[in-house]
């Protein structure tokens, strides 16, 4: 099982290598791989769970943060409640396909699991993407994605090469955003 003593922090160069794509069949150490990658994400977001194994949760974790240079993240947008999660899936091998013009940022900026400090300042991403992937069978997937689930795989595909969110960030104007940014929770 993933715990946050197995997640590598910021100043590894593991964070800022481009992966290795992956290749199918998975091999067991690939599957197990993804496995408990989405094992931690579904644990973190469980409250006892996380409280009992001093989590930090989380919505998304990239096979480099856990020190595999591998083309590959979990990735479990949360529902509402009752409703079926927006995305949820290892991506394998991402690409995206074609995006927005416009750009959408979280309000509150964003964080990382990799990186301890806090970053303050909006970090502008795709407000729609088109994501081309492979599962865990290998199956190739086209999803279109918009706001939250789009921003949530936009920060995976950076880890895997080799970008962390604050790379994003105007240092000179941390706030400032193009016009016609859309900003959201
Ligand atoms: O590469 C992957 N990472 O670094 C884990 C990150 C990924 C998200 C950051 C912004 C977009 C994707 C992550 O999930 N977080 N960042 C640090 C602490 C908070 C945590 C988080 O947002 N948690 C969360 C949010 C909603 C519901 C439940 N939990
Ligand atoms: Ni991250």
């Amino acid at each position: 099982m993933i715990l946050m003593k197995d997640i590598v922090r910021d100043g590894d160069p593991v964070l800022r290598q481009e992966a290795a794509k992956v290749s199918f069949p998975l091999s067991e150490e690939d599957q197990k791989l993804a496995d408990d990658m989405m094992e931690y994400l579904k644990v973190s977001q469980d409250p006892d769970l996380c409280k009992k194994y001093g989590l930090r949760a989380g919505v998304g974790l990239a096979a480099p943060q856990v020190g595999a240079s591998k083309m590959m993240a979990a990735v479990l947008v949360p529902s509402e409640e009752g409703t079926k999660s927006p995305f949820t899936d290892v991506i394998i091998n991402p690409v995206i396909i074609s995006h927005s013009v416009q750009s959408g940022a979280l309000t509150e900026g964003e964080g990382c699991l990799s990186v301890d400090k806090e970053v303050p300042g909006f970090v502008p991403r795709h407000d729609r993407i088109t994501l081309r992937y492979q599962d865990t069978t290998g199956e190739t997937h086209k999803v279109r994605l918009k706001n939250y689930p789009a921003i949530v795989c936009q920060h995976e595909i950076d880890h895997l090469h080799g970008i962390l969110f604050y790379d994003h960030i105007n240092h000179d104007n941390p706030y400032e955003v193009d016009e016609g940014t859309i900003m959201f929770e």
